[in-house]
């Protein structure tokens, strides 16, 4: 956990690449925005996208005893009907970057969503506020480092790189997770 500061908005996840890039996103812009984590495993609901990431706030809101955000990440198979979706990080684990691959093999379209969904509670018992941001892509045999979950295997469409291949600051420029701290950022600017 690092030092806190009364105005850090703390971010409670047990992703330290989520981490790096939420300080790295939220650090830039003319309001910087600080960040403090708290690494905890919350939880997660099945559901839609938007149902895991409230009800994971919610519980992180309990535990943290005050205002907090989480994020959940979906990775959405057009051919699958959204698939993996909300669950990616079990297909993830269980079949590696060439699964990831090979359920597509026999469908036509490779095209994939990614969708991040921000909850922001104001404390425990608030309802969680979400705000969602995503990225369209294909799904492409692995190229870059696989430092961070299945980047290797997400193109995003009119890049021609895979998000693992490039810098992270070009990443945050187009990223799932950038577009849904806009709006977050937005939001706790009106506040
Ligand atoms: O930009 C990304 N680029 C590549 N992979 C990513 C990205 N963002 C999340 N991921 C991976 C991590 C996990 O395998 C799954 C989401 O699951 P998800 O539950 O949201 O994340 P998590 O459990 O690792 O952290 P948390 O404690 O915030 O829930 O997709
Ligand atoms: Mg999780």
């Amino acid at each position: 956990m690092s030092s806190s500061s009364s105005k850090a908005l703390v971010f409670v996840t047990g992703n330290a690449n989520k981490l790096r890039e939420v300080k790295e996103i939220l650090s830039e812009g003319g309001h910087p925005i600080e960040v403090d984590s708290q690494s905890l495993e919350i939880p997660e609901i099945q559901g839609t996208t938007q149902e895991v990431a409230i009800d994971k706030c919610r519980r992180a809101a309990e535990l943290v005893g005050g205002p907090c955000i989480t994020e959940d990440t979906a990775l959405c198979y057009k051919a699958l009907g959204g698939l993996p979706g909300p669950y990616i990080k079990q297909f993830m684990t269980e079949l590696g970057h060439e699964g990831l691959n090979n359920l597509l093999v026999g469908f036509p379209t490779k095209a994939a969503e990614a969708v991040c969904t921000f909850a922001y509670s104001a404390g425990p018992g608030t309802e969680p506020i979400v705000f969602e941001g995503r990225t369209d892509g294909t799904i492409v045999p692995a190229r870059g480092p696989k430092v961070f979950g299945w980047d290797a295997v997400f193109e995003p469409i009119g890049t021609g790189m895979t998000y693992a291949e490039m810098p992270s600051d070009e990443k945050n420029k187009i990223s799932h997770r950038a577009k849904a701290l806009a709006k977050l950022r937005a939001h706790l600017q009106s506040l």
